[in-house]
C-alpha cells in the first residue's frame, strides 16, 4: 500500500551563519494530524529549524515540502500556505484588545481592501463582523472569552499566551508551529495547555519546540531530538527517553523527567 505523503518534509537541510553550521543535513517528516515535538539542549538549532520552515532563514542546501509540494516560503506567505506560528516573544500588540489581536491574525481572509474600508460598504462591514465573531469564538474555545475586550498589556502572561495561540489558530492553519508554548507557565497552566493542544489535533497538525520534558513526553506522538544541529534521535517519547545518545546530549538535564 502506498504510504501517505507527510504534511511537512524537511529534507537534508543545512543552515550556516557565517562559519557556524547550525543545522546539519536535518531531515524529518511531520504526518498530518500528529503532534511532533522537537527537543534538544540550548543552542541545538531548534529555533533555526522553525525559522527555516517559515522562510526567515534560507537553507544552504536541502529542501522543504508541504503537502507534497516544494515549500520555498516568504514569511508573509505562510498564512496563505496554511502554516501558522506562535513566537517565544508572543508578538501581540499590547494596546489592542485580545479580540483585535486575534482578528489581526485573519487579515489575509479579509476581503475588504482599502477601497472597501473607505467606502464602508455593508458587505465589507458584514465580513468584518463575521471575522470578529470568529475571533470571539476562538477566544471562547480556548477558555478566555471573558478577556476579549481587555487590552493585552493588562493580561497575565499565561492568558496572553492563549491570545497568541488564538491568533495563530484563527487563520485555520493546517500546520501550527508552537515555539516553547509551555515556557513561563505555571504547572496548572501547563496541564491545561496540554489538554488544549490535544484538542487541537482534530483540526490541525502541531509541531512544537519545547524544553519542558514532562510536557513533551506526555503530549507528543513523536519526538525529534537535535544536538549541535544534527538529528540524533527520533521516535515515540518512550523510545527517545531511553536512547543513550539523547541521555548523553542531556547529561545533567532531566530528559527522563518523571513523565
Ligand atoms: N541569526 C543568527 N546569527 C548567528 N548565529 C545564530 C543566529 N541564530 C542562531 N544562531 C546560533 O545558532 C545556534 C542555534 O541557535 P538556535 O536558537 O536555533 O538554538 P535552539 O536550539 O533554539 O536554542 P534554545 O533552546 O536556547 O532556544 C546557536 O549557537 C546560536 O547562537
Amino acid at each position: 500500500m502506498a504510504q501517505e505523503a507527510p504534511l511537512l518534509r524537511v529534507d537534508e537541510c543545512t543552515v550556516s551563519f557565517g562559519g557556524l553550521r547550525v543545522l546539519r543535513a536535518v531531515s524529518l517528516d511531520v504526518a498530518e494530524g500528529e503532534v511532533l515535538g522537537v527537543i534538544g539542549p540550548n543552542g541545538a538549532g531548534k529555533t533555526t529549524l522553525f525559522n527555516t520552515i517559515c522562510g526567515f532563514v534560507r537553507p544552504d542546501s536541502g529542501a522543504l515540502s508541504f503537502d507534497g509540494r516544494r515549500l520555498d516560503p516568504r514569511p508573509h506567505q505562510l498564512t496563505r500556505l496554511g502554516i501558522a506560528r506562535t513566537l517565544q516573544g508572543l508578538g501581540l500588540f499590547p494596546n489592542l484588545t485580545a479580540l483585535d489581536n486575534v482578528a489581526a491574525g485573519a487579515t489575509h481572509r479579509s476581503r475588504t481592501g482599502p477601497i472597501g474600508a473607505l467606502l464602508a460598504s455593508p458587505w465589507a462591514e458584514r465580513h468584518e463582523l463575521k471575522l470578529r465573531d470568529q475571533a470571539l469564538g476562538m477566544l471562547g474555545s480556548l477558555g478566555i472569552g471573558d478577556v476579549a475586550h481587555r487590552h493585552c498589556a493588562s493580561l497575565p502572561y499565561g492568558v496572553r499566551k492563549r491570545v497568541a495561540l488564538a491568533r495563530a489558530l484563527i487563520s485555520e492553519p493546517r500546520l501550527l508551529l508552537l515555539d516553547e508554548p509551555a515556557a513561563g507557565l505555571s504547572a496548572a497552566e501547563i496541564t491545561e495547555l496540554a489538554d488544549i493542544v490535544r484538542g487541537l489535533r482534530q483540526r490541525t497538525t502541531v509541531m512544537l519546540v519545547e524544553h519542558h520534558m514532562e510536557f513533551v513526553m506526555n503530549l507528543c506522538d513523536r519526538l525529534v531530538v537535535l544536538d549541535f544541529g544534527e538529528v540524533i534521535a527520533a521516535g515515540t517519547p518512550a523510545v527517545v527517553r531511553e536512547d543513550p545518545a539523547v541521555q548523553r546530549a542531556y547529561l545533567g538535564e532531566a530528559v527522563a523527567a518523571d513523565a
